[in-house]
């Protein structure tokens, strides 16, 4: 069974949509899954005081996020609000504690995949996305992206190859249609690229195959 990290931070909602979407659509292509909130920065910079403190009563449950969860997963999405063009502060606060499994290589070939909301069109949600993906690279794990080729990524909300990005115009839990079937088709795709990855690292006849041992000749501990 493959396992699926959703790993989050919003604070009116829009955000939270998607996981949650992400979080179903996971579960009933039979993956095991856990949603995990990024802890809560000193003194964040709040817009919407009311939403924040519903999603905060309507995610009281859900557990932080840490490096565990992480290492437990075949898979990881991340969400993010977009801040200023960039990854919401408690996400980067959450990577640039990544180190101890980082460093070791324990995220390597992991299929990790992101998603934002921001609140205007071509405000940075590609931007935080692809701010991500750097993240990602210094984990070596596998960027799992969109694309373009299909039909759902056409819908008028949607068409950023590299990960689902929704349009708020600041107004709480605001996820379209669209935007909810483009991080389904991303769900499904990390999914199937992690049974890939899981698969396809296990020697088979014929294939040429890197064994950990020689790359532990890297220093790695994998
Ligand atoms: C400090 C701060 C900076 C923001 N910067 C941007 C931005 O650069 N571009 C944008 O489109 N929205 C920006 N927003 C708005 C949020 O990204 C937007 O409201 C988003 O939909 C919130 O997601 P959430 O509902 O999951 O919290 C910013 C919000 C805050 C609080």
């Amino acid at each position: 069974m493959t396992t699926l990290t959703l790993l989050f931070h919003s604070r009116s909602g829009n955000t939270y949509q998607l996981v949650e979407k992400a979080a179903k659509t996971a579960l009933d292509a039979g993956a095991e899954v856990r949603v995990r909130k990024v802890p809560e920065l000193p003194d964040p910079m709040i817009l919407d005081k009311g939403a924040y403190a519903e999603l905060a009563t309507a995610t009281a449950d859900v557990p932080d996020a840490g490096l565990d969860d992480l290492l437990w997963a075949d898979a990881i999405m991340v969400g993010t609000p977009v801040h200023y063009g960039l990854p919401a502060p408690q996400i980067l606060n959450f990577i640039d504690h990544t180190g101890p499994v980082a460093i070791p290589g324990k995220l390597m070939n992991k299929a990790v995949s992101a998603f934002a909301s921001g609140s205007m069109p071509h405000a940075g949600q590609q931007a935080a996305i692809l701010a991500l993906h750097n993240a990602f690279c210094h984990w070596g794990a596998v960027i799992v992206p969109n694309g373009s080729a299909a039909a759902v990524l056409h819908q008028p909300g949607n068409g950023a190859p590299y990960g689902t990005g929704t349009i708020s115009r600041h107004q709480a839990n605001s996820v379209t249609e669209d935007n909810l079937g483009a991080i389904e088709y991303q769900t499904l795709r990390t999914l199937q690229v992690a049974g890939a990855l899981g698969r396809g690292l296990r020697p088979e006849p014929g294939i040429t195959m890197v064994s950990d041992e020689r790359l532990r000749t890297f220093g790695l501990d994998i």
